[in-house]
Protein backbone atom coordinates (compact mmCIF):
# COMPACT_ATOMS: atom_id res chain seq x y z
CA UNK A 1 0.00 0.00 0.00
CA UNK A 2 1.51 3.49 -0.75
CA UNK A 3 1.82 5.95 1.72
CA UNK A 4 1.60 9.65 0.80
CA UNK A 5 3.17 12.96 1.65
CA UNK A 6 0.11 15.29 2.96
CA UNK A 7 0.74 17.65 -0.56
CA UNK A 8 -0.15 13.88 -2.21
CA UNK A 9 -3.32 13.53 -0.23
CA UNK A 10 -4.51 17.03 -0.80
CA UNK A 11 -4.04 16.87 -4.60
CA UNK A 12 -6.17 12.90 -4.46
CA UNK A 13 -8.93 14.39 -2.44
CA UNK A 14 -8.78 17.55 -5.40
CA UNK A 15 -8.62 14.84 -8.51
CA UNK A 16 -11.63 13.08 -6.72
CA UNK A 17 -13.78 15.74 -6.61
CA UNK A 18 -12.70 16.85 -9.96
CA UNK A 19 -13.26 13.03 -11.37
CA UNK A 20 -16.79 12.45 -9.50
CA UNK A 21 -17.65 15.53 -10.25
CA UNK A 22 -18.95 16.02 -6.21
CA UNK A 23 -18.76 18.70 -4.12
CA UNK A 24 -16.13 19.27 -1.38
CA UNK A 25 -18.47 18.53 1.34
CA UNK A 26 -19.72 14.97 -0.09
CA UNK A 27 -16.39 13.89 0.51
CA UNK A 28 -16.25 14.85 3.80
CA UNK A 29 -19.22 13.42 4.33
CA UNK A 30 -18.57 10.08 3.12
CA UNK A 31 -15.14 10.90 5.09
CA UNK A 32 -18.00 10.97 8.32
CA UNK A 33 -20.27 8.45 7.27
CA UNK A 34 -16.90 5.78 7.14
CA UNK A 35 -16.28 6.88 10.76
CA UNK A 36 -19.88 6.79 12.20
CA UNK A 37 -19.93 3.13 10.46
CA UNK A 38 -17.22 1.74 12.39
CA UNK A 39 -18.07 3.23 15.82
CA UNK A 40 -21.44 2.35 15.05
CA UNK A 41 -20.68 -1.43 14.46
CA UNK A 42 -18.81 -1.66 17.35
CA UNK A 43 -20.90 0.45 19.94
CA UNK A 44 -24.60 -1.13 18.33
CA UNK A 45 -26.06 1.56 20.57
CA UNK A 46 -24.61 1.33 23.62
CA UNK A 47 -25.00 4.42 26.09
CA UNK A 48 -21.23 5.27 26.72
CA UNK A 49 -20.94 9.50 26.82
CA UNK A 50 -19.38 10.49 23.44
CA UNK A 51 -16.95 13.61 23.69
CA UNK A 52 -15.75 15.38 20.66
CA UNK A 53 -13.21 17.79 20.02
CA UNK A 54 -13.64 19.15 16.76
CA UNK A 55 -11.05 22.14 15.26
CA UNK A 56 -12.11 24.52 12.29
CA UNK A 57 -10.20 22.97 9.38
CA UNK A 58 -11.66 20.12 7.81
CA UNK A 59 -10.71 17.74 10.08
CA UNK A 60 -13.04 19.50 12.75
CA UNK A 61 -15.22 19.56 10.10
CA UNK A 62 -15.21 15.40 9.60
CA UNK A 63 -15.53 15.42 13.29
CA UNK A 64 -18.69 17.84 13.26
CA UNK A 65 -20.28 15.33 10.72
CA UNK A 66 -19.83 12.09 12.32
CA UNK A 67 -21.32 13.90 15.37
CA UNK A 68 -24.45 14.67 13.57
CA UNK A 69 -25.19 11.63 12.76
CA UNK A 70 -24.18 10.06 16.27
CA UNK A 71 -27.18 12.15 17.53
CA UNK A 72 -29.49 10.90 14.68
CA UNK A 73 -28.57 7.32 15.81
CA UNK A 74 -29.44 8.65 19.27
CA UNK A 75 -26.26 8.09 20.49
CA UNK A 76 -25.53 10.36 24.05
CA UNK A 77 -22.71 13.31 22.66
CA UNK A 78 -20.85 15.99 23.88
CA UNK A 79 -19.57 17.98 21.02
CA UNK A 80 -16.42 21.25 21.98
CA UNK A 81 -15.20 23.63 19.11
CA UNK A 82 -11.75 23.89 19.65
CA UNK A 83 -11.52 27.42 18.52
CA UNK A 84 -7.79 28.33 18.04
CA UNK A 85 -8.44 29.83 14.94
CA UNK A 86 -10.88 32.25 12.43
CA UNK A 87 -9.87 30.82 9.53
CA UNK A 88 -12.81 28.29 9.91
CA UNK A 89 -12.92 26.04 6.64
CA UNK A 90 -16.20 26.35 4.43
CA UNK A 91 -16.90 22.49 4.89
CA UNK A 92 -16.51 23.10 8.71
CA UNK A 93 -19.47 26.20 8.70
CA UNK A 94 -21.50 24.08 6.71
CA UNK A 95 -21.74 20.93 9.24
CA UNK A 96 -21.52 23.40 11.76
CA UNK A 97 -24.64 24.40 10.45
CA UNK A 98 -26.21 21.38 10.14
CA UNK A 99 -25.08 19.86 13.34
CA UNK A 100 -27.14 23.41 14.72
CA UNK A 101 -30.13 22.49 12.40
CA UNK A 102 -30.73 19.73 14.54
CA UNK A 103 -30.57 21.72 18.24
CA UNK A 104 -27.06 20.68 18.80
CA UNK A 105 -25.54 23.42 20.35
CA UNK A 106 -21.45 22.51 20.76
CA UNK A 107 -19.47 24.59 23.36
CA UNK A 108 -16.63 26.70 22.10
CA UNK A 109 -13.68 26.11 23.92
CA UNK A 110 -11.04 29.34 23.79
CA UNK A 111 -8.00 30.09 25.23
CA UNK A 112 -9.52 31.13 29.04
CA UNK A 113 -12.12 28.76 29.16
CA UNK A 114 -12.13 25.53 31.68
CA UNK A 115 -11.40 22.24 30.20
CA UNK A 116 -14.58 19.96 30.44
CA UNK A 117 -14.86 16.94 32.45
CA UNK A 118 -13.51 13.56 30.81
CA UNK A 119 -14.38 10.20 32.66
CA UNK A 120 -11.85 7.10 31.82
CA UNK A 121 -14.94 5.44 31.03
CA UNK A 122 -16.39 8.21 28.04
CA UNK A 123 -15.04 8.18 24.16
CA UNK A 124 -13.51 10.86 22.94
CA UNK A 125 -13.08 11.80 19.57
CA UNK A 126 -10.27 13.64 18.47
CA UNK A 127 -10.48 15.95 15.74
CA UNK A 128 -8.97 18.79 16.49
CA UNK A 129 -5.98 19.30 13.90
CA UNK A 130 -5.93 16.31 10.96
CA UNK A 131 -2.83 17.08 8.10
CA UNK A 132 -2.91 20.98 7.69
CA UNK A 133 -1.08 20.77 11.40
CA UNK A 134 1.64 23.15 9.87
CA UNK A 135 3.01 24.68 13.30
CA UNK A 136 2.75 24.10 16.94
CA UNK A 137 -0.49 24.14 18.80
CA UNK A 138 -0.68 27.12 21.03
CA UNK A 139 -0.45 26.03 24.73
CA UNK A 140 -3.59 26.35 25.32
CA UNK A 141 -4.55 24.18 22.72
CA UNK A 142 -1.49 21.63 23.83
CA UNK A 143 -3.08 21.49 27.68
CA UNK A 144 -6.32 20.50 26.27
CA UNK A 145 -4.52 17.44 24.40
CA UNK A 146 -2.44 16.72 27.66
CA UNK A 147 -5.72 17.18 29.40
CA UNK A 148 -7.40 14.66 27.01
CA UNK A 149 -3.96 12.41 27.12
CA UNK A 150 -4.23 12.47 30.89
CA UNK A 151 -8.49 11.29 30.89
CA UNK A 152 -7.53 7.82 30.47
CA UNK A 153 -10.40 7.17 28.23
CA UNK A 154 -10.37 5.81 24.91
CA UNK A 155 -9.24 8.47 22.45
CA UNK A 156 -10.21 7.78 18.66
CA UNK A 157 -8.36 9.86 16.51
CA UNK A 158 -9.90 11.28 13.03
CA UNK A 159 -7.56 10.29 10.06
CA UNK A 160 -4.30 11.33 12.30
CA UNK A 161 -3.52 12.24 15.76
CA UNK A 162 -3.99 15.48 16.82
CA UNK A 163 -0.20 17.92 17.47
CA UNK A 164 1.25 15.39 14.87
CA UNK A 165 2.61 16.86 11.79
CA UNK A 166 3.20 14.30 9.17
CA UNK A 167 6.63 15.51 8.18
CA UNK A 168 8.75 16.77 11.46
CA UNK A 169 9.19 16.13 14.53
CA UNK A 170 6.46 17.45 17.06
CA UNK A 171 7.20 20.59 18.57
CA UNK A 172 6.37 19.70 22.00
CA UNK A 173 6.07 15.85 22.36
CA UNK A 174 3.48 16.45 25.02
CA UNK A 175 1.13 18.47 22.55
CA UNK A 176 0.37 15.46 20.72
CA UNK A 177 -2.56 13.24 21.74
CA UNK A 178 -2.21 9.59 21.98
CA UNK A 179 -4.11 8.02 20.48
CA UNK A 180 -5.79 4.86 21.41
CA UNK A 181 -6.98 4.08 17.69
CA UNK A 182 -6.53 6.12 14.67
CA UNK A 183 -8.74 5.80 11.51
CA UNK A 184 -6.63 7.22 8.91
CA UNK A 185 -8.28 8.47 5.33
CA UNK A 186 -7.54 5.88 2.39
CA UNK A 187 -3.54 5.60 3.00
CA UNK A 188 -1.75 4.82 6.34
CA UNK A 189 1.12 7.91 7.30
CA UNK A 190 4.05 7.42 7.74
CA UNK A 191 4.06 8.92 11.02
CA UNK A 192 2.68 5.68 12.60
CA UNK A 193 5.75 3.55 11.66
CA UNK A 194 8.60 5.95 12.74
CA UNK A 195 10.26 5.67 16.49
CA UNK A 196 9.83 8.56 17.95
CA UNK A 197 6.15 9.20 16.46
CA UNK A 198 4.73 6.18 16.21
CA UNK A 199 4.30 5.69 20.21
CA UNK A 200 1.25 8.19 19.37
CA UNK A 201 -0.26 5.56 17.34
CA UNK A 202 -1.44 2.48 19.41
CA UNK A 203 -3.65 0.66 17.09
CA UNK A 204 -4.52 2.06 13.04
CA UNK A 205 -7.10 1.08 10.69
CA UNK A 206 -7.31 2.98 6.98
CA UNK A 207 -10.88 3.73 5.89
CA UNK A 208 -11.60 3.71 2.56
CA UNK A 209 -13.29 7.02 1.21
CA UNK A 210 -12.85 6.11 -2.73
CA UNK A 211 -10.46 8.68 -3.48
CA UNK A 212 -9.64 8.35 -7.33
CA UNK A 213 -7.58 4.74 -7.62
CA UNK A 214 -6.27 5.94 -10.70
CA UNK A 215 -4.51 8.79 -9.10
CA UNK A 216 -3.30 6.78 -6.97
CA UNK A 217 -2.11 4.06 -8.87
CA UNK A 218 -0.18 6.65 -11.18
CA UNK A 219 1.21 8.59 -8.53
CA UNK A 220 4.81 7.80 -7.60
CA UNK A 221 4.66 7.82 -3.53
CA UNK A 222 8.48 7.96 -1.48
CA UNK A 223 7.41 5.45 0.66
CA UNK A 224 5.44 1.94 0.42
CA UNK A 225 4.08 -0.13 2.94
CA UNK A 226 4.98 -3.72 3.19
CA UNK A 227 2.23 -6.25 3.67
CA UNK A 228 1.32 -9.54 2.53
CA UNK A 229 -0.46 -8.49 -0.84
CA UNK A 230 3.00 -6.61 -1.54
CA UNK A 231 5.17 -9.89 -0.49
CA UNK A 232 3.58 -12.92 -2.02
CA UNK A 233 4.12 -11.48 -5.76
CA UNK A 234 7.67 -11.84 -5.09
CA UNK A 235 8.24 -15.16 -3.93
CA UNK A 236 9.67 -17.40 -6.33
CA UNK A 237 8.11 -20.93 -6.60
CA UNK A 238 11.14 -23.89 -6.42
CA UNK A 239 10.74 -25.76 -10.32
CA UNK A 240 10.13 -29.57 -10.00
CA UNK A 241 13.64 -29.84 -12.12
CA UNK A 242 15.69 -27.40 -10.20
CA UNK A 243 18.82 -29.29 -8.24
CA UNK A 244 20.37 -27.57 -5.33
CA UNK A 245 22.57 -25.71 -7.82
CA UNK A 246 19.48 -23.76 -8.72
CA UNK A 247 19.11 -22.43 -5.75
CA UNK A 248 23.02 -20.90 -5.42
CA UNK A 249 25.44 -21.73 -2.94
CA UNK A 250 26.05 -18.81 -0.42
CA UNK A 251 28.75 -18.11 2.08
CA UNK A 252 28.48 -16.70 5.45
CA UNK A 253 31.79 -14.85 6.49
CA UNK A 254 31.65 -13.94 10.24
CA UNK A 255 32.08 -15.05 13.68
CA UNK A 256 34.97 -15.06 16.83
CA UNK A 257 36.09 -16.38 19.80
CA UNK A 258 32.69 -16.23 22.23
CA UNK A 259 30.60 -15.68 18.76
CA UNK A 260 30.45 -18.46 16.46
CA UNK A 261 26.56 -18.88 17.52
CA UNK A 262 26.22 -15.45 15.19
CA UNK A 263 27.02 -17.58 12.45
CA UNK A 264 25.64 -20.69 13.17
CA UNK A 265 22.32 -18.64 13.17
CA UNK A 266 23.14 -16.55 9.97
CA UNK A 267 23.64 -20.37 8.04
CA UNK A 268 21.44 -22.43 9.33
CA UNK A 269 18.72 -19.39 8.35
CA UNK A 270 20.22 -19.36 5.09
CA UNK A 271 19.90 -22.53 4.61
CA UNK A 272 16.08 -23.41 6.32
CA UNK A 273 15.04 -20.26 3.59
CA UNK A 274 16.08 -22.12 0.70
CA UNK A 275 19.86 -21.57 -0.24
CA UNK A 276 20.75 -24.58 -2.08
CA UNK A 277 24.32 -25.11 -0.59
CA UNK A 278 25.77 -22.86 2.41
CA UNK A 279 29.54 -22.74 3.54
CA UNK A 280 30.60 -21.28 6.42
CA UNK A 281 33.68 -19.19 6.93
CA UNK A 282 34.66 -18.88 10.43
CA UNK A 283 38.20 -18.57 12.79
CA UNK A 284 39.18 -22.52 14.37
CA UNK A 285 38.21 -22.33 17.55
CA UNK A 286 34.67 -22.54 16.42
CA UNK A 287 34.94 -25.23 13.62
CA UNK A 288 33.75 -28.63 15.98
CA UNK A 289 30.54 -26.47 17.16
CA UNK A 290 29.37 -25.38 13.97
CA UNK A 291 29.60 -28.78 12.39
CA UNK A 292 28.06 -30.67 15.12
CA UNK A 293 25.38 -28.06 15.41
CA UNK A 294 24.24 -27.57 11.49
CA UNK A 295 25.52 -30.73 9.81
CA UNK A 296 23.92 -29.50 6.73
CA UNK A 297 26.59 -26.13 6.28
CA UNK A 298 30.25 -26.66 4.89
CA UNK A 299 32.45 -24.93 7.34
CA UNK A 300 36.03 -23.05 5.68
CA UNK A 301 38.39 -21.97 8.62
CA UNK A 302 41.08 -19.22 8.64
CA UNK A 303 44.05 -19.60 9.95
CA UNK A 304 44.10 -18.50 13.29
CA UNK A 305 42.37 -19.67 16.25
CA UNK A 306 40.08 -16.68 17.69
CA UNK A 307 39.56 -14.14 14.86
CA UNK A 308 38.91 -14.59 11.17
CA UNK A 309 42.24 -14.02 8.95
CA UNK A 310 43.34 -14.29 5.23
CA UNK A 311 39.18 -15.11 4.16
CA UNK A 312 40.56 -17.86 1.42
CA UNK A 313 37.81 -19.61 -0.31
CA UNK A 314 38.26 -22.14 -3.34
CA UNK A 315 34.94 -21.28 -4.88
CA UNK A 316 32.67 -18.62 -6.33
CA UNK A 317 29.94 -18.25 -3.88
CA UNK A 318 26.63 -16.85 -5.22
CA UNK A 319 26.21 -14.46 -2.68
CA UNK A 320 28.43 -13.42 0.38
CA UNK A 321 26.99 -13.02 3.86
CA UNK A 322 29.80 -10.78 5.85
CA UNK A 323 29.98 -9.48 9.26
CA UNK A 324 28.12 -11.19 12.01
CA UNK A 325 30.13 -11.98 15.19
CA UNK A 326 33.13 -10.91 12.74
CA UNK A 327 34.74 -8.37 15.63
CA UNK A 328 37.28 -6.22 14.81
CA UNK A 329 40.51 -7.78 15.10
CA UNK A 330 43.44 -5.87 13.08
CA UNK A 331 43.86 -9.15 10.72
CA UNK A 332 39.99 -9.45 10.57
CA UNK A 333 39.82 -5.56 9.44
CA UNK A 334 42.60 -6.19 6.89
CA UNK A 335 41.52 -9.52 5.73
CA UNK A 336 37.77 -8.64 4.99
CA UNK A 337 39.69 -5.30 3.25
CA UNK A 338 42.02 -7.73 0.80
CA UNK A 339 38.68 -10.01 0.83
CA UNK A 340 36.56 -6.16 -0.74
CA UNK A 341 38.85 -6.09 -3.57
CA UNK A 342 38.90 -9.70 -5.07
CA UNK A 343 35.40 -10.64 -4.11
CA UNK A 344 32.87 -10.57 -7.33
CA UNK A 345 30.14 -11.54 -5.25
CA UNK A 346 26.86 -9.57 -4.07
CA UNK A 347 26.70 -9.21 -0.55
CA UNK A 348 24.63 -8.91 2.72
CA UNK A 349 27.27 -6.91 5.20
CA UNK A 350 26.05 -6.56 8.94
CA UNK A 351 27.04 -5.89 12.52
CA UNK A 352 30.88 -5.51 12.83
CA UNK A 353 31.32 -5.49 8.73
CA UNK A 354 29.29 -2.87 8.94
CA UNK A 355 31.11 -0.57 11.84
CA UNK A 356 34.50 -1.53 9.85
CA UNK A 357 33.22 0.22 6.99
CA UNK A 358 32.42 3.33 9.31
CA UNK A 359 36.02 3.11 10.07
CA UNK A 360 37.81 2.85 7.40
CA UNK A 361 35.09 4.64 4.79
CA UNK A 362 37.40 4.10 1.45
CA UNK A 363 36.31 0.53 1.83
CA UNK A 364 33.18 1.40 0.55
CA UNK A 365 34.57 1.71 -3.13
CA UNK A 366 34.94 -2.31 -3.04
CA UNK A 367 31.63 -2.81 -1.38
CA UNK A 368 29.48 -4.67 -4.97
CA UNK A 369 26.96 -2.17 -6.13
CA UNK A 370 23.60 -3.53 -5.33
CA UNK A 371 24.93 -4.88 -1.91
CA UNK A 372 22.63 -5.17 1.30
CA UNK A 373 23.37 -3.35 4.37
CA UNK A 374 21.28 -4.84 7.55
CA UNK A 375 22.68 -1.67 10.53
CA UNK A 376 20.68 -1.17 13.80
CA UNK A 377 20.10 2.61 14.85
CA UNK A 378 23.89 3.30 16.40
CA UNK A 379 25.41 0.87 13.12
CA UNK A 380 23.58 3.14 10.83
CA UNK A 381 24.53 6.58 12.54
CA UNK A 382 28.02 5.22 12.22
CA UNK A 383 27.87 5.31 8.76
CA UNK A 384 25.59 8.09 8.04
CA UNK A 385 26.37 10.55 10.60
CA UNK A 386 23.80 12.10 13.36
CA UNK A 387 20.14 12.70 12.68
CA UNK A 388 17.55 15.27 14.42
CA UNK A 389 14.57 13.37 13.84
CA UNK A 390 13.26 10.39 12.08
CA UNK A 391 12.57 12.38 8.46
CA UNK A 392 16.36 13.29 8.53
CA UNK A 393 17.09 9.84 8.99
CA UNK A 394 15.40 8.40 6.37
CA UNK A 395 17.05 11.60 4.00
CA UNK A 396 20.29 10.53 4.80
CA UNK A 397 19.73 6.75 4.61
CA UNK A 398 18.41 7.33 1.17
CA UNK A 399 20.97 9.46 -0.17
CA UNK A 400 23.33 6.96 1.44
CA UNK A 401 22.13 4.13 -0.55
CA UNK A 402 21.68 6.37 -3.65
CA UNK A 403 25.09 7.63 -3.76
CA UNK A 404 26.52 4.39 -2.99
CA UNK A 405 24.03 2.03 -4.79
CA UNK A 406 23.33 0.08 -1.79
CA UNK A 407 19.66 -1.33 -0.40
CA UNK A 408 20.03 -0.40 3.17
CA UNK A 409 17.64 -1.78 5.72
CA UNK A 410 17.33 0.12 8.60
CA UNK A 411 16.52 -1.92 11.16
CA UNK A 412 13.93 -1.68 14.06
CA UNK A 413 10.55 -2.03 15.17
CA UNK A 414 9.03 -1.40 11.90
CA UNK A 415 12.27 -2.10 9.43
CA UNK A 416 12.11 0.15 6.10
CA UNK A 417 14.66 -0.88 3.16
CA UNK A 418 15.83 2.08 1.32
CA UNK A 419 17.04 1.76 -2.01
CA UNK A 420 17.06 3.80 -5.32
CA UNK A 421 15.12 6.76 -3.98
CA UNK A 422 12.31 5.01 -2.25
CA UNK A 423 11.38 3.66 1.31
CA UNK A 424 9.52 -0.09 2.01
CA UNK A 425 7.76 0.02 5.69
CA UNK A 426 7.42 -3.39 6.55
CA UNK A 427 4.45 -4.60 8.83
CA UNK A 428 5.62 -7.74 10.46
CA UNK A 429 7.18 -8.70 13.90
CA UNK A 430 7.26 -7.88 17.61
CA UNK A 431 8.87 -6.98 20.47
CA UNK A 432 9.66 -10.42 21.34
CA UNK A 433 11.96 -10.26 18.47
CA UNK A 434 14.37 -7.55 20.08
CA UNK A 435 16.79 -10.41 20.96
CA UNK A 436 20.14 -11.50 20.97
CA UNK A 437 20.88 -12.95 17.16
CA UNK A 438 17.77 -12.13 15.71
CA UNK A 439 20.05 -9.58 13.23
CA UNK A 440 22.26 -12.55 12.72
CA UNK A 441 18.92 -14.60 11.24
CA UNK A 442 18.18 -11.62 9.22
CA UNK A 443 21.46 -11.87 7.60
CA UNK A 444 21.35 -15.20 7.18
CA UNK A 445 17.58 -15.14 5.25
CA UNK A 446 18.28 -12.16 3.07
CA UNK A 447 21.54 -14.05 1.57
CA UNK A 448 19.83 -16.89 1.26
CA UNK A 449 17.01 -15.56 -1.09
CA UNK A 450 19.54 -13.59 -3.02
CA UNK A 451 21.22 -17.22 -3.50
CA UNK A 452 18.10 -18.52 -4.95
CA UNK A 453 18.02 -15.54 -7.53
CA UNK A 454 15.60 -12.92 -5.68
CA UNK A 455 17.30 -9.24 -6.74
CA UNK A 456 18.86 -7.33 -3.80
CA UNK A 457 16.11 -5.38 -3.06
CA UNK A 458 13.29 -7.82 -3.53
CA UNK A 459 15.31 -10.42 -0.90
CA UNK A 460 15.90 -7.35 1.50
CA UNK A 461 11.70 -6.50 1.74
CA UNK A 462 10.86 -10.27 1.34
CA UNK A 463 13.72 -11.30 3.84
CA UNK A 464 12.60 -8.81 5.96
CA UNK A 465 8.75 -9.35 6.07
CA UNK A 466 9.22 -13.28 6.62
CA UNK A 467 11.89 -12.92 9.27
CA UNK A 468 8.99 -10.50 10.79
CA UNK A 469 6.42 -13.42 10.41
CA UNK A 470 8.44 -16.03 11.79
CA UNK A 471 9.08 -13.58 14.59
CA UNK A 472 5.27 -13.50 14.66
CA UNK A 473 4.51 -17.48 14.51
CA UNK A 474 7.31 -17.60 17.09
CA UNK A 475 5.93 -15.74 19.27
CA UNK A 476 2.30 -16.80 19.38
CA UNK A 477 4.16 -20.46 19.98
CA UNK A 478 5.97 -19.54 22.67
CA UNK A 479 5.26 -15.79 23.98
CA UNK A 480 7.27 -12.02 23.44
CA UNK A 481 9.95 -13.00 26.02
CA UNK A 482 11.42 -16.76 25.29
CA UNK A 483 11.15 -15.93 22.04
CA UNK A 484 15.52 -16.67 21.20
CA UNK A 485 16.74 -16.18 17.43
CA UNK A 486 16.64 -20.01 17.29
CA UNK A 487 13.20 -20.09 17.67
CA UNK A 488 12.85 -17.57 14.47
CA UNK A 489 14.65 -20.03 12.35
CA UNK A 490 12.77 -22.77 13.42
CA UNK A 491 9.66 -21.10 12.33
CA UNK A 492 10.53 -19.76 8.87
CA UNK A 493 8.97 -22.89 7.37
CA UNK A 494 5.80 -21.80 9.26
CA UNK A 495 6.60 -18.15 8.08
CA UNK A 496 6.05 -19.43 4.03
CA UNK A 497 3.23 -21.86 4.61
CA UNK A 498 1.78 -18.56 6.38
CA UNK A 499 2.75 -16.57 3.48
CA UNK A 500 1.79 -18.72 0.80
CA UNK A 501 -1.40 -20.02 2.39
CA UNK A 502 -4.74 -19.55 0.58
CA UNK A 503 -7.41 -17.35 2.69
CA UNK A 504 -10.45 -19.17 3.23
CA UNK A 505 -12.50 -16.87 0.91
CA UNK A 506 -9.99 -17.47 -2.00
CA UNK A 507 -10.43 -21.33 -1.05
CA UNK A 508 -14.14 -21.54 -1.40
CA UNK A 509 -14.42 -19.67 -4.92
CA UNK A 510 -11.78 -22.48 -6.05
CA UNK A 511 -13.35 -25.51 -4.71
N1 LIG B 1 -9.80 17.80 1.70
C1 LIG B 1 -10.71 16.83 1.63
O1 LIG B 1 -11.38 16.70 0.66
C2 LIG B 1 -10.88 15.92 2.77
C3 LIG B 1 -10.26 16.23 3.96
N2 LIG B 1 -10.51 15.52 5.06
C4 LIG B 1 -10.05 15.97 6.37
O2 LIG B 1 -9.40 17.19 6.27
C5 LIG B 1 -8.23 17.19 7.05
C6 LIG B 1 -7.32 18.27 6.61
O3 LIG B 1 -8.05 19.46 6.78
P1 LIG B 1 -7.43 20.90 6.72
O4 LIG B 1 -6.57 21.02 5.54
O5 LIG B 1 -8.56 21.84 6.83
O6 LIG B 1 -6.49 20.99 7.98
P2 LIG B 1 -6.72 20.67 9.52
O7 LIG B 1 -8.14 20.43 9.82
O8 LIG B 1 -5.74 19.62 9.85
O9 LIG B 1 -6.24 22.03 10.19
C7 LIG B 1 -7.00 23.20 10.03
C8 LIG B 1 -6.18 24.43 9.73
O10 LIG B 1 -5.54 24.93 10.87
C9 LIG B 1 -4.43 25.72 10.53
N3 LIG B 1 -3.35 25.32 11.43
C10 LIG B 1 -2.34 24.43 11.21
N4 LIG B 1 -1.59 24.31 12.31
C11 LIG B 1 -2.14 25.13 13.25
C12 LIG B 1 -1.82 25.41 14.59
N5 LIG B 1 -0.80 24.82 15.19
N6 LIG B 1 -2.60 26.29 15.26
C13 LIG B 1 -3.65 26.87 14.68
N7 LIG B 1 -4.00 26.64 13.40
C14 LIG B 1 -3.27 25.77 12.70
C15 LIG B 1 -4.10 25.43 9.10
O11 LIG B 1 -4.37 26.58 8.35
C16 LIG B 1 -5.04 24.27 8.74
O12 LIG B 1 -5.50 24.33 7.45
C17 LIG B 1 -7.74 15.78 6.94
O13 LIG B 1 -6.86 15.42 7.96
C18 LIG B 1 -9.04 15.02 6.99
O14 LIG B 1 -9.42 14.81 8.32
C19 LIG B 1 -11.58 14.57 5.05
O15 LIG B 1 -12.75 15.29 5.29
C20 LIG B 1 -11.67 13.86 3.75
C21 LIG B 1 -11.78 14.77 2.61
K1 LIG C 1 -7.19 14.35 14.50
Amino acid sequence: MKIFSAQQIYQADKSTIQKEQIKSDDLMERAANQLFEWLHSRLRGTQVNIQLFCGIGNNGGDGIALARMLHEHGYSIKVYVVNYSDKRSEDFLLNLERLKDLKVWPDFINKESDLPEISPNDIVVDAIFGIGLNRAPDDWVGSLIAHINNSRAFVLSVDVPSGLPLDEAPWNPDYVIQASYVLSFQLPKLVFFLPKTGVYVNQWEVLDIGLNPDFIANTEADFELIGRPEVLPLYRPRLKFSHKGTFGHSLIVGGSYGKIGAVQLASNACLTVGSGMVTAFIPKCGYDALQTAVPEVMVLTGSRDKYISGIEVPFQPTVVGIGVGIGQDDDTVSAFCAFLKKNKSPMVIDADGLNILSQNTEMLKDVPEMSVLTPHPKELERLIGYWDSDFEKLEKAKAFALKHNLVIVIKGAHTITVYNGKGYVNTTGNPGMATAGSGDVLTGIITGLMAQGYAPVEAAIFGVYLHGLAGDMGASAKGYEALKASVLVEHIGNAYAELLRQPEVEQKETN
